[in-house]
């Protein structure tokens, strides 16, 4: 058994206090966009981060990819914590290189454990706004803590105590003390229950809707698809594709797709649908059923029904053969 075992730990009830507000209502300062023009960082001759221009507005925007992609690259070259080789990257209109004010904008919540063990949860977050210099620490770590409705008595218990999920929170917690209109999370819901997702996807959606700027980075396309407004793919280094994520959706439900079926009839079928607009390919598999490529899951998915029912052959299964997240970031690429 793991710390992250424990459900006591877990279920505990916040204990609200009315006087201190969950989430502000807008970003002090006002709204901030980031904007990555021309961006490029090699570290020796890998080329992490390649020729990426865009801007992110206010909200939740999603950053999407497959592992080595160059998504926690691009959090650290936007946190100002590694120089462009080119480009430039600014937060609120002010270059995040070399630039200590910086920080009073931007939240960081890294992707590793950075919390010291030993220190309370109420402990680590003061430590941060010491940092800050901020007037009133009590204040400013009890409305951090009740943000991540971590102001429970957990708060005074030593992290090492804590579930996974409540040291997100509280390293979330410790970002936001200084209440920074952007804040960058690196694969924020790894190794968390979907209790502990729903949570924090819901706290994200707070401060997304009251006007900052939430980046979080992830390779799991649900995670971005339940999440965030704006979705960017980052594959290779380069920005594959970005839209809202029914764009992103389309995008990937319009590829070519090669279903494995099974039928009734395999021959029968197999017949019927080459001569099928959406079908590009069909072959009889040697252990039964048939490889159908087809041009777009849309409409083959309606051909295929319309097909069986016309020569009355029974459909058995139909599985997507090639639905990893690896083939779907290597056509956005390729396209
Ligand atoms: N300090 C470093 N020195 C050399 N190469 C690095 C360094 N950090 C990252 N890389 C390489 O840069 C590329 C992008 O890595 P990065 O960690 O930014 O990707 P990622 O999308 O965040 O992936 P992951 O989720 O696995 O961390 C990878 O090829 C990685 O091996």
């Amino acid at each position: 058994m793991t710390i992250d075992d424990i459900p006591a730990q877990r279920d505990e009830a916040p204990q609200a206090d009315p006087g201190v507000p969950a989430v502000p209502s807008a970003p002090r300062g006002g709204p901030a966009e980031i904007v990555l023009d021309t961006v490029t960082h090699w570290y020796g001759n890998v080329v992490a981060v390649n020729d990426i221009t865009m801007t992110i507005g206010p909200g939740v925007t999603g950053l999407l990819g497959p592992n080595g992609a160059g998504k926690s690259t691009l959090l650290h070259l936007v946190s100002g914590f590694l120089s462009p080789s080119r480009g430039s990257v600014t937060v609120a209109g002010q270059s995040t290189w070399h630039n200590p004010g910086i920080y009073k904008v931007i939240g960081l919540v890294p992707e590793r454990d950075s919390v010291y063990a030993f220190l309370t949860g109420r402990q680590f977050v003061a430590a941060t706004a010491k940092l800050h210099k901020l007037p009133d620490t009590d204040v400013a770590v009890a409305r951090a803590l009740r943000m991540v409705e971590m102001d429970t008595e957990a708060a005074d218990r030593r992290i090492d105590t804590y579930s996974k999920g409540m040291r997100q929170r509280i390293k979330v917690a410790a970002a936001l003390v200084h209440e920074p209109r952007v804040l960058l999370l690196d694969e924020p819901f790894n190794g968390m229950d979907p209790r502990q997702r729903m949570h924090m996807m819901d706290l994200l959606h707070r401060l997304g809707d009251s006007g900052h700027t939430i980046v979080f980075s992830s390779h799991i396309l649900e995670e971005v698809e339940r999440l965030s407004g704006t979705v960017q793919v980052i594959v290779a280094g380069r920005l594959a594709a970005s839209g809202d994520y029914r764009t992103i959706r389309r995008l990937m439900t319009s590829r070519p797709h090669v279903f494995q079926v099974a039928s009734s009839d395999d021959r029968a079928l197999a017949a019927a649908l080459i001569g099928r607009e959406s079908v590009n390919g069909v072959e009889l598999t040697p252990g039964g059923g048939l490889e159908v490529r087809a041009g777009d899951y849309g409409a083959f998915s309606r051909e295929l029904a319309a097909v069986a029912r016309e020569r009355g052959v029974r459909l058995r299964t139909v599985l997507p053969a090639d639905e990893s997240l690896e083939s779907v970031f290597a056509y956005l690429v390729a396209s």
